[in-house]
Formats: structure tokens, sequence, C-alpha cells
């Protein structure tokens, strides 16, 4: 015990057994919803699934995974990988990155930092650069938050404003763009009243530019840096209501995927390259699609694609996006400081530990899982295996993804008993689900559900233990619905499907032949959250959850 009184050391569970081998299956964006046809996990064949929920009623329940439960600002925010990975891993609600920005834009501390302060410097004679995810998905960022973020600077002296738009369709309707766009242009206006010089400078579809994540395609950060940074692209406007409308005409063009372009003036000018002396702002709260763009606006040394000019500027994030890397530097807001997490107190306490997933989600079941934290905790106790995601594909064209893959690694980390824990995040329900795509997203299910089963198959093996759970919803709906829950119609009466994540509730079950008898869920937390999942696994390793985790979901009776 160090001179603070604080130790790692787990008290012993009273009545669990250390040592047995636990797999810890995150199922990506797999909730549940009733039975119809829009729910592609109720159509699609996942006889595993179904034999955890219909098998045994006191070792499967749901959990909540969105709102408050998970950190977010209302009942109203869906949940999303990153707030429902930190909730799993942590096992503590933490204000999330949309909560803490909300608070400091609506107390005025955000200017009051050392990031604002940095920024600021330029304001006299240089350009503010806002980049950013432009809906109100509430996921990555919000509109809302942009908006008092441009009145805010500009009442705090930016002169002159370049904002560089990315589509979004993902967490929020296709289609919806352009009226985010508009929204967008008529504060733009404002600001111009005001003797503001503020405008749209460039943009593109976010899975087309600027926001891969997990260095799967740093083709997509070099189309952004080339339209935000050197104003070329392939397409030119003059303005980027114009430029959305004409790029959605092409046949199958979808938000997500807008390519990139830039606005130009008269003269057939970039209206606003990034250059030597200017600020740039990355709005986005969130992490995971920002870091490689913030690496490649900091980093001094960089090879990740030929950046042609590296100009000198003031950067800050809208949040620090890696708090191991410190990246960036400079930040307007403080992320919320997820510390003690489940998996470095299980290191600390004898836990062998693997993870893996694919590279799409792999910083999932790593970073998110471990508090936004890159890296090993104890390199001699962890291994972490990333399996190289297909790029420059939609998911929907190979829907099986690489869970067949995922599950081999997890199932050969099982059978090895190297490892107390085996962990992977299967990610087709999630990453075909926002492609829209609903016989793709069936397929997608059917082969997560494949994946569960072999890993289930290993456990049974070696004894050990199970833990299936999912991060948040996307798959069991895939269609807007009014508030009778029906599915709603376009002006040409077709159904409006939803590409984002859901509120519904997610499944969580345990079992195994290493499960000691006796273990149930409780019946006293009819409203656990995620955040009640790292106590619970904790519990199955045989340790007492530390005191201010989140309470366990399971009891142990005699019978
Ligand atoms: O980044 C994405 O792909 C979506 O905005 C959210 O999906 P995720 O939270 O499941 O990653
Ligand atoms: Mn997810
Ligand atoms: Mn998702």
């Amino acid at each position: 015990m160090g001179s603070s009184g604080f130790s790692w050391k787990l008290n012993d569970h009273s009545n669990l057994p250390k040592g047995k081998i636990i797999s810890m299956v995150v199922l990506d964006g797999w909730g549940e919803a009733n039975p119809d046809q829009y729910n592609c996990i109720h159509v699609a064949q996942t006889p595993t699934m179904d034999s955890l929920k219909n098998g045994a009623p006191d070792k499967w329940r749901l959990v909540k995974a969105h709102g408050t439960a998970v950190g977010l600002p209302t009942e109203d925010d869906m949940g999303n990988s990153e707030v429902g990975h930190n909730a799993l891993g942590a096992g503590r609600i933490f204000a999330q990155g949309a909560k803490l920005v909300d608070l400091a834009l609506a107390s005025g501390k955000i200017y009051e930092g050392d990031g604002f302060a940095h920024i600021k410097d330029s304001f006299a004679t240089g350009t503010l650069h806002l980049i950013g995810l432009l809906s109100d998905g509430g996921v990555h960022s919000r509109l809302d938050q942009l908006q008092l973020l441009l009145k805010g600077a500009s009442e705090r002296g930016a002169k002159r404003i370049r904002v560089h738009i990315l589509t979004d369709g993902r967490d929020v309707l296709d289609g919806s763009s352009v009226g985010f766009v508009e929204t967008l242009e008529n504060d733009l206006v404002k600001l111009r009243e005001n003797g503001v010089d503020a405008q749209i400078a460039s943009g593109g579809g976010r899975m087309q530019v600027t926001m891969d994540r997990y260095e799967n395609d740093w083709d997509v950060v070099k189309r952004g840096w080339d339209a935000q940074v050197l104003g070329e692209a392939p397409h030119k406007f003059k303005s980027a209501v114009e430029a959305v409308k004409k790029l959605r005409e092409a046949p199958k063009a979808n938000d997500q995927y807008l390519p990139p372009f830039v606005i130009v003036d008269d003269s057939g000018k970039a209206v606003g390259p990034i250059v030597d002396g200017d600020a740039v702002v990355t709005c986005n709260f969130r992490a995971d699609r920002m870091v490689m763009l913030a690496k490649a606006l900091e980093y001094k040394d960089f090879d990740k694609f030929d950046r042609v000019r590296f100009p000198k500027i003031r950067y800050a994030g809208m949040l620090q996006y890696d708090g191991e890397l410190k990246l960036p530097s400079r930040y307007l807001v403080s992320p919320p400081e997820i510390d003690r997490t489940s998996g470095e107190y299980l290191v600390h306490n004898g836990v062998r530990t693997f993870a893996c997933s694919e590279t799409v989600k792999f910083g999932h079941v790593t970073f998110f899982w471990n508090g936004n934290r890159s890296g090993y905790f104890k390199p001699e106790m962890e291994e972490y295996v990333e399996i190289p995601s297909d790029s420059g594909i939609t998911f929907n064209v190979l829907p099986k993804m690489k869970a067949l893959e995922i599950a081999e690694k997890a199932r050969d980390a099982i059978l090895s008993r190297k490892f107390h824990q085996v962990r992977v995040n299967l990610p087709n329900s999630d990453m075909v689900g926002h492609t829209g795509d609903i016989e793709a997203t069936i397929v997608a299910c059917k082969a997560a559900d494949e994946a569960v089963k072999m890993i289930l198959d290993a456990i049974e093996q070696v004894g050990g233990i199970y833990v299936v759970t999912a991060d948040h919803g996307n798959a069991e709906d895939m269609v807007k619905r009014n508030k009778k829950g029906e599915p709603l119609l376009d002006k040409s009466g077709n159904i409006q499907i939803l590409t984002s994540h859901t509120l519904q509730p997610v499944p969580i079950a345990i079992g195994g032949p290493g499960l000691a008898p006796g273990v149930r869920f409780r019946k006293d937390i009819p409203g656990g959250g995620l955040a009640n999942v790292a106590a619970t696994v904790m519990n199955l390793h045989g340790f007492e959850a530390p005191s201010d985790y989140e309470p366990t979901l399971i009891e142990v009776v005699d019978n």
C-alpha cells in the first residue's frame, strides 16, 4: 500500500474461486427490441444467442446501454462504443465528453483554459479553423456545441473563421446533412452581418474524409488533409449547401461517403486552406475518429502520408483524445478522468488478459475498455491482437467481416490456457447496421452468432465461464419510428432506414461449466447498466470489486 493508502489489491470473493478462464464477448451494436421485420437480430438465424436467452432465465437479463446510465447528457442520447466500452471496462459512470463540453460551454469555462488561450493568440492575425462532424448525433460531436463555439470565439476576437465540415448520415438519418449545412450557413450569415469573415471552407462524408479510426486507412485522413489544409479536392463549389445537394445526386450517394470538396471564390481559389499562423480546433469530443488527424496536425515527424505542407498552427482538440500520448497537447475541455479500470486492477491481481478484435473495433476492447488509454498496463500479463480489417469497402459488401478470425483467435487463446480473461469485440451487427443494408445486416448478425458459438465451445472445453453482452443497440432496429413505434415513411412512401444506434437495452448472459453453482443474476438491480458489468466480471475472476464500482449483477445462492 502506498503512502496515500491506495492499493491495487482486490479482496478475495467470499464464495467464488480464482483462476477460471473467462471469455468476455462484446457484440457491437446488438440490442434487444420487439421482433419484427426490421429487427435483423430477430430475422437472422442466431441459435447461440437464442439459447442463451431461452436456456437459463436467471443467467440472462437486459442492461441499460444509453443515456445517463453511460454518462451521456440525457435519456434521449443513444449509446455508442466509446461510452459503452468505457462503462464496461471502468465499472463506474463518468460524465462523458458530450456532457463535459455542454457544461464547459454553459459555464464559459471553455474560454478560460489554456487551450482557448493558445488558439486565441492567433485571432488577431490568423484564421480560426473548426474541423468536425456536422450533425446532432451526439456520438462524436454536436451541432449546437459548434454553434456556441462559433459565437463564443467570435465574441472573443476571432475575425476570420473557416469551418471544415464532415457530413454524417451514420449517427443520424442519411440525407439530413443538407439541413445541418443550411443551419450552419444561417449562423455564418449572422456572423458575417456582425463583421466576422466566416465561411464553410471544405467538406466531405465522414467515412470518406478524415474520420477513419485505429489507422485502418490513412488515405481517408489524407483526403481530408488535402481539402482542409491544402485547399485541394476533386470537387469545387461556391457554397457548401450546393456542394452537398449536388454530390448527393450521384447514384448511391450518401452522407457518410460524400467525396471531399472545397469551397472556392469567384476566381476559383479555395477560401480556407490552413496556413502558418492560423488556429485549428478539432470539434469532435470523441477520440477514436479524430486521433489520426490530431497526429497529422501535431506531430513534426510524421510518415503516414505526404502532408506537402506542415503549417505552423496553434492547435487544440475539443478534448484531449489520448491521455497516454498526451494528444493533442492543447485542448479546450479536459476529458473524463477514467482511472482504476477493471483491466488495470485485474492485471495487478494476477489476471492474465487477452484482447482481440479487428482493426475497426480494436481500440474498443483495448483503448476504450482501459479508459481511453493506449498500450498495455503490464505487457508481461497482457496480449492484444488486432486482425486487419478490410479497408476501402462498405461493410455490407462483406458482412461477415473478420468475425470468424476473431473467434478463432479467441478460441486459441482460451485453449492455450495462458489467459484468465479472453475479451473480444464482434463488430458485425454494428458496422453493417450502420450501412442501413437490411439484408447484409441479417448476414452480419448470423456471422456474429456463429463466432459466439465458437468461443462458447472453447469455454466448454476448458471448463471456463462466459460473459456475453453488447455495448449498445443497432441491428435490432433498422427503421426510424414515430412515438407509437410505427415505422416512419418518407415522402415517396418508403420506410426511413435507421443507420444509427438505438436507445434499446442490451442482453447480458453468463454461463459455462466453470460458473459456480448458485450464481445467478440478482433481482434487486432492475435498472442495472453496462457499468455494473465490471464488478460482475471481477467477481467471476474470484475478487470483490472496489467499493466505489457500480454493484455487481450477480449473487451466489445455496442450491
Ligand atoms: O464511429 C462510428 O462508427 C459511429 O459514429 C458510432 O459507432 P460506434 O460507437 O459503434 O463506434
Ligand atoms: Mn459499438
Ligand atoms: Mn456503431
